[in-house]
């Protein structure tokens, strides 16, 4: 009895030794290294506190600055969201360290180190962060988005294909067809109202591009497909408030209020998503259907039967699917509402893009032939994502020490690269960076330079970027050709970023049908 209560008493002294000494390395020691080998760099940054790091600072700049609306329409937000940025640099340049808990940042603006490092060089070798994961773990698991080394190679070797050559072509179809949806319901809206009708365009792009990512995963089983989404836009949201505390030594422990509605939604999301596989390699088994389906989720349940070193497996497929929803619908909507926010308050911009469609596509839907024919419409597209990038951060950790230009980076470095700020850096877009002018990508080059990074760039860079382009002109050129848009005076400007750049109370727009 003595012996087996001293077995107990030392494993139980080994296992919280073994939790101490973790604790230690990961708060305290492993930090304190990194902070050492940067200071020996001359890159500096402002005081962390124990465990909180500079994150008291952070929420203190940003609720003071986002604690009202903007006083007038005026493009220069970088203060306004990235208000730790600007202090920060001003005060130790524009490479500087910062400690988000007990994770250090080094911010990085130099595109010239940003493109290298976002190259295939160091694509193995960098990733997505500890926090980073875990916070997305009960919501899009090991997607794409959110795998690392090998596994993330094999993932995009499977998906990119769906987005690319003759499939994104085919994808169009549900483009138009969708957009049509939403025209009709908003020419009836517009209807009742007598002909000059405010809206909150918002809501029904971020419903248009739902249905078209619906469709594009799921295509005959689009109408459950949209239920799933519905679930998951709850499920976002819940993960995103009970992840707050991950930061904190155990806060993954924490018992948290969401919890039990979390784990009831990803049961009924995957319950939902199971019945559509299911039924699916019932079709195929019986041979009434010579293929899984044509949208992503037939091409990957063709890959859980493969026999090779990494398949597929249905855990993976589901979070593949929630992963494209979550990334391929909200900043697909934001993409089209700032650029519509854009063209409302730009009414000549927006006569001359109209002139450009009606010109190329007469008052039919444009083909994919014509697309690229919608220069004026790229531009102005170029200078939205450039003004209003959805995703207004790139975060990536180094999983080993590297070397990037004249900077040694420790292995557990995250490296913060701040687009939203490059986007409206003088010192590269000139001093109108803040203001609307899209003939500024009127050399074409200029949307390829290192620049200018609304997609991020090299080999993990977003792999929907042609999807998302295409699905843009598709809508603005039928939206274009069917309605005139002003800006209502009830409209508030005020961007805010919650994971991405989202207008705070909508956009609202008077829309005039040009046809009946
Ligand atoms: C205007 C619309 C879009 C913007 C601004 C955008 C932006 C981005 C950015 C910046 C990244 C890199 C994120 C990071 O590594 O931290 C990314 C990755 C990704 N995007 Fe997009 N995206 C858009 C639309 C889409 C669409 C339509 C889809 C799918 C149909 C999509 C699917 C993905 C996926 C799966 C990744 C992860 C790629 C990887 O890690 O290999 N995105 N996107």
């Amino acid at each position: 009895m003595a012996t087996a209560v001293a077995a107990v008493i030392s494993a139980l002294a080994f296992f919280l030794l073994a939790a101490a000494w973790s604790i230690l390395s990961s708060y305290y020691l492993t930090p304190r290294r990194i902070r050492l080998a940067m200071e020996k760099q001359g890159v500096r940054g402002p005081k962390p506190r124990f465990l909180v790091g500079n994150l008291p600072d952070i929420a203190a700049l940003i609720t003071k600055s986002t604690s009202a609306d903007m006083p007038a329409i005026d493009h220069n937000i970088v203060g306004r969201l990235l208000p730790h940025y600007q202090l920060w640099s001003k005060l130790y340049g524009k490479r500087f360290v910062f400690w988000y808990g007990s994770e250090p940042r080094l911010c990085l603006t130099d595109t010239e180190l940003i493109k290298e490092f976002l190259s295939s060089k160091y694509v193995q070798i960098s990733g997505k962060s500890w926090l980073q994961l875990q916070g997305s773990k009960h919501f899009i698991g090991q997607g794409l988005l959110m795998a690392n080394g090998n596994k993330w190679l094999h993932q995009r070797h499977v998906v990119a294909p769906a987005f690319m050559g003759e499939k994104l072509k085919n994808h169009m179809g549900y483009m138009v067809e969708c957009t049509k949806k939403t025209i009709s319901a908003l020419s009836a809206a517009v209807a009742v109202a007598g002909g000059n009708k405010e809206v909150e365009i918002g809501e029904y792009l971020t419903r248009l591009t739902g249905d078209i990512i619906s469709r594009t995963e799921f295509d005959s089983s689009y109408e459950k497909g949209k239920q799933i989404f519905h679930f998951l836009t709850r499920l976002q949201s819940l993960t995103a408030q009970s992840s707050r505390h991950l930061w904190i030594p155990a806060g993954r422990f924490f018992p948290s209020k969401f919890r039990r509605e979390i784990k009831s939604l990803k049961k009924q999301v995957e319950k939902l998503l199971m019945e559509i596989i299911d039924s699916r390699r019932d079709s195929k088994e019986i041979g009434r259907s010579s293929s899984y389906g044509k949208g992503l989720l037939g091409m990957l349940l063709a890959e859980t039967y493969k026999k090779e070193a990494f398949s597929y497996t249905l855990e993976l497929v589901m979070d593949e699917c929630k992963t494209f929803f979550f990334a391929g619908h909200e900043t697909s909507a934001l993409l089209l509402t700032w650029t519509v926010m854009l063209l409302a308050t730009n009414p000549e911009w927006q006569e001359k893009a109209r002139s450009e469609v009606q010109q190329i596509c007469g008052y039919q839907p444009p083909t994919a032939d014509q697309l690229p024919k919608l220069t004026l419409l790229q531009m102005i597209i170029n200078e939205s994502l450039r003004l209003y990038p959805p995703a207004t951060l790139l975060p990536r950790m180094a999983f080993e020490d590297m070397k990037l230009g004249d900077l040694n980076i420790p292995k557990g470095l995250s490296i913060w690269i701040p687009v939203l700020a490059i986007h409206h850096d003088e010192e590269i877009w000139g001093r109108d960076a803040h203001s609307f002018n899209p003939d500024r990508f009127a050399a074409r080059s200029f949307a390829m330079t290192r620049h200018f990074l609304p997609f991020a760039s090299g080999p993990r860079n977003c792999v929907g970027q042609a999807y998302a382009m295409m699905e843009a002109k598709v809508i603005l050129a039928m939206l274009l050709t069917s309605f005139s848009f002003t800006i209502s005076e009830n409209y508030r400007h005020a961007p805010v970023n919650v994971l991405t750049l989202k207008p705070k109370h909508g956009v609202l727009v008077y829309l005039k049908p040009l046809r009946n």
